[in-house]
This record gives C-alpha cells, sequence and structure tokens, in this order.
C-alpha cells in the first residue's frame, strides 16, 4: 500500500519506518498505523516558494493515492513552522512566476483542506500568513509555547480571499475571525489556545507529533469513505467556490501584490527583517 514510500527505508526498530527524501519535503510513513509525517525542509524559516508548495502538494497527492491514515505536518527548523509565502517571491515579482505562486498555493490548499484522511500541524514553532494557512487547513493543530500564528495580510497590505477567510471560519467564531483578520493579528501560543486557533499546545516537538498521533488514533474506527464524504459536505462549498473563481482569485492577488503601497511596505518589511540581526 505504502510502497512507493519505500524507495529509502530505515531500520525497522524506528517506529516511522518507511520515508522518501525530496529535498523539499521529507515523509516518512508508520507502516503499523498509516500515518505520515511529512516534514517541511525549505531553510532557514520554510519560506513557500513554488517548488516548496508544488513538493508539498505532490506528496499529498500521494499519499491520497495510497490510502494513507492520517498527516502530521512538521518542519525541519528548530524554532519555526512556516513563515508563509517566500516573501522575496512577492517583492518585485516576475509577473509570471507570481501566478506560478499564487496558482500552486491555490492547488496545495484545495488537496489539504480537501484531505479524505485526518490531518493535523504539529507546530513546532511560528506559523505565519501562508504558515498559518497551512496549519489551519488541517484537521487539528498541536504548537509548542513561546511561538507565534495568525494571519498577517492585512498588514502587509493584502486582503486575505475568500477561501483563506473560510478556513479560518472554519476554526473560530465569526466575532475571533474579524478580529483577527481585520487586525492583521499574530497570537502568541497560549493566546492562541484561547482563541480556538490551536487546539492544544505541547512542550516540544516530539511532543507536538505524539499529540498529532493520538488525534488521527481516534478516528480508527470510522469508516474512511464516510470521513471523506462527511469533510466533503463540511468543507466542499469553500472548495468548489475556489475552483469556480480561480482566475478571478487569481488575479486578485496578483493585483493586490502589486500595488505600489504593497511593494513599498514590502521593502521596509523585508529590510526590517534583516536589519533584526545587526
Ligand atoms: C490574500 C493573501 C492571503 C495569504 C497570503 C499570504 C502571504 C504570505 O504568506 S506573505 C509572508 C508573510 N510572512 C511573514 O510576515 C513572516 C515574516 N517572518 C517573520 O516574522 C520571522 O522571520 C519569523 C517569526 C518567522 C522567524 O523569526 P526569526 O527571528 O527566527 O528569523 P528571522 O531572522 O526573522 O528570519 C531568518 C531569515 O529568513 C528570512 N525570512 C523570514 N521570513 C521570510 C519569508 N516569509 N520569506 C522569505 N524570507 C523570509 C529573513 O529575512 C531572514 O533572512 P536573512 O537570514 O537573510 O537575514
Amino acid at each position: 500500500m505504502i510502497s512507493f514510500l519505500m524507495r529509502r527505508t530505515i531500520p525497522r526498530c524506528r517506529a516511522y519506518s518507511s520515508q522518501t527524501t525530496s529535498e523539499l519535503t521529507k515523509v516518512e510513513v508508520n507502516e503499523k498505523t498509516g500515518v505520515a509525517v511529512v516534514t517541511l525542509n525549505r531553510p532557514p524559516v520554510n519560506g513557500l516558494n513554488v517548488a516548496a508548495l508544488r513538493s508539498l502538494e505532490k506528496v499529498i497527492g500521494d499519499l491520497e493515492t495510497n490510502k494513507c491514515k492520517g498527516l502530521i505536518l512538521s518542519s525541519s527548523s528548530k524554532n519555526i513552522f512556516c513563515a508563509g509565502l517566500d516573501l522575496t517571491e512577492i517583492y518585485k515579482p516576475d509577473q509570471e512566476k507570481l501566478k506560478s505562486l499564487w496558482t500552486a498555493f491555490q492547488d496545495l490548499w484545495i488537496k489539504l483542506y480537501g484531505a479524505s484522511f485526518p490531518t493535523t500541524a504539529a507546530l513546532n514553532g511560528h506559523a505565519i500568513a501562508g504558515g498559518c494557512v497551512l496549519a489551519l487547513s488541517c484537521d487539528y493543530r498541536v504548537m509548542v509555547p513561546n511561538s507565534s500564528i495568525g494571519l498577517n495580510e492585512t498588514e502587509l497590505g493584502i486582503s486575505p480571499t475568500a477561501w483563506i477567510i473560510a478556513s479560518m471560519q472554519n476554526v473560530l467564531s465569526k466575532r475571533s475571525v474579524e478580529l483577527a483578520l481585520l487586525q492583521g493579528r499574530i497570537y502568541k501560543t497560549n493566546q492562541a489556545l484561547e482563541i480556538g486557533l490551536i487546539d492544544e499546545i505541547a512542550n516540544d516537538k516530539d511532543e507536538t507529533i505524539k499529540k498529532c498521533e493520538e488525534f488521527i488514533a481516534k478516528y480508527s474506527r470510522v469508516q474512511s469513505l464516510a470521513f471523506s464524504l462527511t469533510k466533503r459536505e463540511l468543507r466542499g462549498k469553500a472548495i468548489s467556490e475556489l475552483t469556480s473563481n480561480r482566475q478571478g482569485d487569481l488575479q486578485f492577488f496578483v493585483d493586490s501584490i502589486n500595488n505600489p503601497s504593497v511593494q513599498k511596505f514590502l521593502e521596509k518589511y523585508l529590510q526590517s527583517l534583516k536589519s533584526k540581526k545587526n
């Protein structure tokens, strides 16, 4: 069943004993449970460029084909889950690359949000903007202390589009979504737990994975077909709204990014990230 993931086999004593590694996304499947740990691997911050988005999308597609029992999305970084879209791809962007970036992000969201198996995010660190979208696209989120999570797009001058809002509305109260999005607010771990943006806190990365495994195990008695049909009923509307308006959604993003005031802000923002070290 999971033979496609077994090209590089590691010793049986490990719980997760079959694995493939691409440069950008590492996959380890527990042969006993069929649960896959998928690790984002684009140092330093797992910035999402086209290749990273496509790599993750392909992995999820393969897991779907191979009837995976559950997904744990993790990161190879010590303290960052994902810092969102690669800012260097949206500052002074090449227009074709910009379109490919958003199209790849749409494709990934459709696969992850609509996955027919339980999905979890083991947040071993910050999950900002697109990183938060990845977490919100999963069914469950566990985060380590002293990290941050949220959608800061309005701070950057970009307005979140309908499917991103839908992902947040799936998790938070209407009031919390309004406050979070209109303020472009980033939450610390304990605040995120309070409003329901994450489901649990874990002490460290290993514990995030353990808690995600426990969550997925709760579905062991649920019929796969019933699970996927129910998820489709719950999430299908948001997905079909995007699939029927892909071009409009893309144009909105491209226009937002090309807005001179957004470009001006991105320039300062990138400088401020760089100057933190000095
Ligand atoms: C309608 C639109 C809705 C959805 C759209 C989504 C758009 C996005 O996702 S835009 C991306 C927004 N992301 C952010 O605002 C996050 C920015 N980064 C941070 O806040 C911090 O880096 C961090 C909290 C994630 C981590 O902080 P830490 O102190 O550990 O590391 P840094 O020194 O800040 O970063 C290391 C290194 O990485 C560069 N970098 C950080 N984030 C990004 C990024 N998103 N893309 C590309 N590069 C990034 C940062 O500049 C540093 O680079 P140098 O080592 O070269 O200085």
